[in-house]
């Protein structure tokens, strides 16, 4: 078995007084996509802000691979419109990055030529396809997604997780996304993690999906929204960047 790229051993969090995480672990290898889904305040997103050292551990630690990249994709990024900024410049924020490198991290994630358009002008798959860029910019060996795909119709959502495959698979990348389109995630996933203050239950996607714990949480609507991602997968749409047509996803 090859090193983790990253571990949780036992982490317990707690936030004024109040314990958000109890021993929660995880281990992901490179290149293995895991999903995060919990129901709302589970301690999902505080997770993964412990993955990446934001959040102070009552107990418990993180082992990261010896100069381990990460890039992270947070849930809602607020721009002040106020302030006009292209996405070049974003790209290039907190420090200049070459052309190259943003050509193709805009390629990678599905927005090649957007360079020159305003950040505040993107629609809402586009701004999130530019966070994925910004986050793929340093070619990271774990990519750590917080709802990326929050405001996205069901096959936007569909889509982006497509995308996330292609930039695991071409950049060799583990992934870590937390996520409430139950409808979508489950089979972009090779491990899904039911995570409620504490791990319910954890395995693969239909794994999951058949257990009582986590039925208990989401009812038993997935079995069916597996064979709908399939099916999403079955016929590719060209530049698959925008979906805002629906085609009888629902
Ligand atoms: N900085 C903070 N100060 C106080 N409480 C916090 C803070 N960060 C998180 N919490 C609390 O911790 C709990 C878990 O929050 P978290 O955002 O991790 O949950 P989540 O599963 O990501 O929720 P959601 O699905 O709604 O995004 C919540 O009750 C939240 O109010």
């Amino acid at each position: 078995m090859t090193s983790p790229v990253i571990a949780a051993r036992d982490l317990t969090i707690r936030i004024e007084g109040r314990e958000i995480l109890h021993k929660v672990s995880m281990t992901v290898q490179p290149a293995e996509i895991v999903t995060i889904v919990g129901p709302n305040g589970s301690g999902k997103s505080t997770f993964l802000r412990a993955l990446i050292g934001a959040v102070p551990l009552a107990s418990g630690r993180v082992e990261r691979a010896p100069g381990l990249r990460i890039g992270y994709v947070p849930q809602k990024l607020a721009l002040d419109s106020a302030l006009p900024i292209t996405v070049r410049r974003f790209l290039s924020l907190p420090r200049r990055i070459s052309d190259d490198r943003v050509t193709d991290a805009m390629s990678r994630a599905g927005v090649p030529g957007l360079e020159s358009r305003q950040m505040t002008d993107l629609s809402g798959g586009q701004f999130q396809r530019v966070l994925l860029a910004r986050a793929i910019l340093e070619r990271p060996q774990l990519l750590l997604l917080d709802e990326a795909t929050q405001g996205l119709d069901q096959p936007g959502a569909a889509a982006f997780y497509q995308r996330i495959e292609e930039v695991r698979r071409d950049l060799g990348c583990a992934v870590v996304m937390v996520s409430h389109d139950l409808h979508v995630v489950m089979a972009a996933s090779d491990r899904v993690l039911c995570l409620n203050g504490h791990i319910c239950c954890e395995g693969a996607p239909e794994v999951v999906a058949d257990a009582p714990e986590y039925r208990a949480l989401f009812g038993t609507g997935t079995k069916g929204t597996l064979a709908l991602y399939r099916h999403q997968h079955s016929h590719r749409h060209d530049a698959d960047c925008e979906h805002d047509n629906s085609h009888g996803a629902d």
